[in-house]
């Protein structure tokens, strides 16, 4: 198959985890007859830099007639002094918009050899297999007005959901329990929030059309407690934009490291975006010391979820398991006599790992 494949590495580590992502990219498409086209874009401050603006109209067109979009991070110190509405992260916003991409689906699957890896007790970590399915374009990091008042000493941000984005994400979250292991834990702040109280009512009204999916609901500050206690009582979290930003970097404690995690940004038809969970990592950028692995296992979600290539797919997510299994790991990482390796030396593993076909943990449970 021919694709075209927009890249937008943005800013800090995105440019590093991206060549990573290429390069697997393409020795896949070298081994099953692909041709993949890769288009690089600007975006978050290197767009600012570039051309005055976080996101280039002329990436939002190349962006919407591609055949899937992957994206690094953005953001980092060097804009910090940039006005907050024209800050890097616009540009990531901005695009997920543009593009309508309303579900941003967050798997947390553990690696077996990374169990040491994580802080938490091997028996809270082992196994677990959580996807977290958080709504994309709405809630607090769009809401109008937010603005200074009062000679700025009065802050507004507006939490504004609709009835009906309510519904498609609460949809994709049933929709996901049902090829999963059948549970969907709602997360909201009912107690408090209007939009939460509304959030329920959408939950409670789609459960009564799936009463084979067990449904709980939870409010956020107890959910992050026991997301780290007992993660394995979870299999699909729903919830809104702000609630699933930030438990899914909590989640993401399970697995070992923020580098490890994968996400899809998508839309019912049209095209998705691929995107690590983690940021820019300014701290970190250009020693060749960063985690490629959420980027490579953002590109496994792309070929699966925007081309159909399941085997594709699979054959990266076993390599990436065979190469941990094998003892290689980046430095945020940690396994029991193994051997910490650079960014672009723990691609290669990857890479050499592609075409050898042992048969290792199954990684993945579906999640889409
Ligand atoms: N999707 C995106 O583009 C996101 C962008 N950001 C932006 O990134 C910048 C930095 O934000 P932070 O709060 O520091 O979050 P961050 O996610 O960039 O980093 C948090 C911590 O995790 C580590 N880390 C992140 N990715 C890693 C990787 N691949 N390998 C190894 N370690 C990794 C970093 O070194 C840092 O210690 C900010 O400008 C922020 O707005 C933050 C989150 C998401
Ligand atoms: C611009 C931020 C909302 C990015 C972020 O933290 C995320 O999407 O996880
Ligand atoms: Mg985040």
């Amino acid at each position: 198959m021919k694709k075209q494949i927009i890249m937008l590495p943005g800013d800090g580590v995105g440019k590093e985890i991206m060549e990573g992502a290429r390069a697997v990219l393409n020795a896949v498409a070298g081994e099953h007859h692909h041709e993949f086209i890769f288009h690089e874009h600007a975006i978050g401050g290197s767009a600012i830099d570039r051309y005055g603006t976080p996101l280039p109209e002329e990436t939002v067109k190349a962006c919407s007639s591609a055949d899937a979009v992957l994206l690094g991070a953005v953001g980092g110190p060097k804009w910090d002094h940039v006005e907050a509405s024209k800050r890097p992260e616009r540009g990531l916003l901005g695009i997920r918009k543009s593009l309508g991409l309303f579900a941003n689906l967050r798997p947390v699957t553990g690696f077996s050899s990374l169990v040491h890896s994580s802080p938490l007790k091997t028996e809270i970590v082992d196994g677990c297999d959580i996807l977290i399915v958080r709504e994309l374009t709405g809630g607090l990091y769009f809401g109008k007005p937010s603005e200074r008042r009062e000679g700025g000493r009065t802050v507004i941000d507006t939490l504004k959901y609709t009835r009906e984005e309510m519904e498609r994400i609460v949809d994709k979250g049933f929709e996901s329990a049902k090829m999963r292991r059948g549970k969907l834990t709602s997360v909201d702040k009912a107690n408090v929030l209007e939009s939460s109280r509304m959030w329920r009512e959408v939950v409670d009204e789609k459960a009564r059309d799936h009463p084979e999916v067990e449904v709980e609901h939870l409010l956020v500050d107890a959910a992050a407690m026991k997301l780290i206690t007992n993660p394995r009582q979870f299999d699909v979290i729903v919830t809104e934009n702000l609630f699933g930003d930030i438990l899914s970097d909590e989640a993401s404690v399970l697995t070992g490291s923020l580098g490890m995690l994968p996400s899809a940004s998508i839309r019912t038809d049209g095209v998705g975006l691929y995107e690590p969970v983690h940021g820019s990592a300014p701290d970190i950028a250009g020693q060749d010391i960063a985690n490629p692995l959420g980027m490579i296992l953002s590109a496994a979600m792309m070929l699966r979820h925007s081309f159909g290539m399941e085997d594709e797919a699979d054959e990266i997510e076993r390599a990436v398991s065979d190469t941990l299994e094998g003892g290689y790991h980046t430095a945020d990482l940690d396994i029991e006599g193994g051997r910490i390796v650079g960014t672009r030396e723990m691609v290669e593993k990857v890479i050499e790992n592609l075409s050898t076909k042992s048969i290792s943990n199954a990684i993945c449970s579906s999640y889409m």
